[in-house]
């Protein structure tokens, strides 16, 4: 079973995960990218951010270096950004075409999740298995019991 990880992060919360995933699946891993990333990582990524998902914002990414349609099982991770979905994830959902395919979605928020996994959810269950979900609590701050909730989670849809 071909395996693959994608994940958006801009603080590196959820890339931790995304690699932890990725070593005990022994799968490939595709980051997202913008074209328009902000340097600062300051308080004004709020404002920068927040205003994206509420205005919408769809923002381009950086041509995919790895092809999901060629995976059986995709990991699909993403920052929680305004209770929704960072809005590079947004782009990718939206504009990738996802089908036939077990699909387990995590993210990773200071808060709760809001109803990022379960958008994340309605756009592939039309045409994907949802295989699982999962939450993380901002992982940096304790990055070895993160890694290992998301090892654990791993295995267990690995099995499923
Ligand atoms: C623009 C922006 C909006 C955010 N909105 C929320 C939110 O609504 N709820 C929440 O719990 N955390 C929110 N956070 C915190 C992030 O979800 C959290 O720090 C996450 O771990 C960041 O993942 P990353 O390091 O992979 O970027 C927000 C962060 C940013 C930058």
């Amino acid at each position: 079973m071909k395996t693959l990880v994608v994940y958006y992060s801009f603080d590196g919360n959820t890339r931790l995960i995304a690699q932890a995933i990725a070593e005990t699946a022994g799968a490939d891993v595709l980051e997202l990218r913008t074209q328009d990333q902000p340097q600062s990582k300051g308080f004004s990524k709020y404002f920068w951010g927040g205003r994206q998902v509420f205005m919408k914002v769809r923002p381009a990414l950086l041509p995919l270096d790895k092809d999901p349609a060629v995976y059986d099982l995709l990991f699909i991770g993403t920052p929680v950004w305004a209770f929704a979905p960072a809005p590079a994830m947004s782009s990718f959902l939206e504009k990738t075409a996802i089908r036939g395919k077990r699909v387990a979605v995590f993210c990773c928020s200071g808060g709760g999740p809001g109803r990022t996994l379960g958008r994340m959810a309605e756009i592939l269950a039309a045409d994907n298995v949802i295989a699982g979900r999962m939450h993380f609590v901002e992982p940096r701050r304790s990055p070895q019991v993160s890694a290992d909730k998301a090892r654990q989670w791993a295995k267990e849809v690995l099995v499923l």
